[in-house]
């Protein structure tokens, strides 16, 4: 949908500049102006070094594409956060480094290491809090009327967090992973993508089911779906999938066995680390990682086109592509300037969204956004065997809040136990201590 238009142009600050999603997420900017014009593009991150050799290639990609658009790189949080309308959170406190001890420490205790599930999830969530709040605080401090559309993970803790820290604070917490699902769906089924369907899903973060899929014409696509993913999980393959790396098509194939346990829904993938924990620590090296991956991979890729296209001096024939995940933030900053109460995916106090989950819970259900944020949509009642997992897993998210903010070892203890991919309280009790040790310099000093 083209919005309304006036004459209204925006200033967006990427937070987290050197990540690896900014070249992605400029190429979808430079596309999306006709819907979401710009006027300014900064880029803010704590590693000015890593930052510069995204931010050369991409004043080039600026200046060949869109000159008009004003560009900058700073490490500094008042030029950074000045004159800001919407700023663009995705940042990894710890970075690489940090989440291959995220991995690598539960496997070594034979329990899944994962960056945002698990142990190795709330590891990582105790890093993000503080450098999240900062980055609101930032923004609240030089641009009070801005909006933050955050993805920096593991979102489902850093969204507690900032519920309880900054409780007013105009901070929208969002995910790719029902987006890439959604665009799969409508691949399976015949369509362009995800917008010639209407979804109903809930649950929490990285957590949660489809109810409801239907066509634009309100025809139930889940027969279809359902009958699909039971035998291929999310693969769609070909064309498709010709660029998808091994682990996710593991976890995409997945889905067909995540599926079978409520077949009246369909699942989000990262289900597959809760339902599955023995299998995926079975098809997991302890030595080579996800991290490992990356780095090998997209990290080397990214960085690497970017010194081409420093040293080249031209971005014309660049290989970076906008990231069509990444169009759901572009389509976010749109309903939120033209109050088009698109409806999207957020993660959000629960407040009744689902019926029978406590209203401080932060879950994951539709919204409409528009000028003033977002406006839950009811979902009903959970069924029971989803109520008892959100409910479980919804605890450990806040046991882990609760720890960071009265440093308590004990909350912590109990946060890695209940979570249901840890076996035993003496398991989870060995990893906390390893991932203090890891943790030293982010965690604050637990009594
Ligand atoms: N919510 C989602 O669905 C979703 C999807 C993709 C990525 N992500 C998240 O996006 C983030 C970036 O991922 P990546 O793989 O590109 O990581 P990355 O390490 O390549 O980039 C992160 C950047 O953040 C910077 N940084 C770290 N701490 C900072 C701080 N306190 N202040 C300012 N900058 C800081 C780092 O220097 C680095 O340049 C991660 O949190 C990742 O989990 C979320
Ligand atoms: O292991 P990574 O760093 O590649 O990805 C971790 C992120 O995974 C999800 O986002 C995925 C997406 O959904 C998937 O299909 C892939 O192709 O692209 C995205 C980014 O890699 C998840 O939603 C994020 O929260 C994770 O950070
Ligand atoms: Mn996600």
């Amino acid at each position: 949908m083209v919005a309304q238009k006036d004459d209204r142009k925006f200033s967006v600050l990427i937070a987290g500049g050197g990540s690896t999603y900014t070249p992605g997420i400029v190429l979808t900017l430079l596309n999306g102006l006709d819907k979401f014009p710009l006027r300014k593009l900064k880029f803010y991150d704590n590693d000015g070094e890593r930052q510069k050799k995204i931010a050369d290639a991409t004043a080039i990609l600026i200046k060949e594409r869109a000159p008009e658009i004003e560009f900058e790189a700073t490490t500094d949080p008042k030029e950074a956060f000045t004159d800001v309308d919407f700023v663009m959170a995705q940042i990894r406190v710890g970075k690489y480094a940090m989440r291959s001890k995220d991995e690598k420490i539960p496997l070594k205790h034979g329990v899944v290491g994962q960056e945002t599930t698990g142990p190795g999830g709330i590891a990582y969530g105790l890093r993000s809090i503080p450098g999240v709040i900062q980055l609101v605080d930032y923004m609240e401090k030089y641009s009070p009327n801005a909006w933050m559309l955050n993805y920096s993970n593991p979102a489902a803790i850093v969204a507690e967090a900032t519920r309880r820290e900054r409780p007013n604070s105009k901070i929208i917490n969002i995910c790719d992973m029902p987006i890439d699902i959604m665009d799969r769906m409508a691949a399976i089924l015949g369509f362009k993508d995800r917008n010639d369907l209407d979804f109903r899903y809930y649950g929490l973060n990285h957590f949660g089911w489809w109810t409801e899929v239907t066509d634009k014409k309100g025809n139930d696509m889940m027969p279809k779906l359902k009958e699909y993913v039971s035998k291929n999980g999310y693969w769609v393959g070909g064309d498709y999938d010709a660029h998808t790396e091994k682990s996710w098509e593991e976890t995409f194939k997945k889905a067909a066995d995540v599926y079978k346990l409520d077949p009246t829904t369909l699942p989000n993938t990262y289900l597959k680390y809760y339902m599955y924990p023995s299998w995926v620590v079975k098809h997991s090296n302890p030595n080579y990682t996800r991290t490992d991956e990356v780095e090998a991979h997209r990290q080397k890729m990214v960085f690497g086109e970017c010194k081409r296209i420093v040293d080249a001096g031209t971005a014309k024939d660049t290989e970076f592509k906008p990231d069509e995940h990444s169009t759901y933030i572009v389509d976010l900053c749109t309903a939120i300037a033209y109050n088009t109460h698109q409806r999207m995916l957020a993660i959000i106090p629960n407040e009744g969204a689902i019926s029978n989950i406590d209203p401080t819970a932060t879950v994951e259900v539709p919204c409409l956004f528009g000028a003033n944020g977002p406006e839950r949509l009811s979902m009903g009642k959970a069924a029971t065997y989803q109520q008892g997992m959100i409910t479980e897993q919804n605890s450990v998210e806040k046991l882990a809040v609760d720890a960071w903010q009265e440093h308590s070892y004990t909350k912590l203890w109990e946060a890695f136990s209940l979570c249901k991919i840890v076996p035993d309280a003496g398991v989870a009790k060995d990893i906390l201590d390893d991932m203090i040790v890891a943790n030293k310099d982010y965690w604050p000093e637990l009594k």
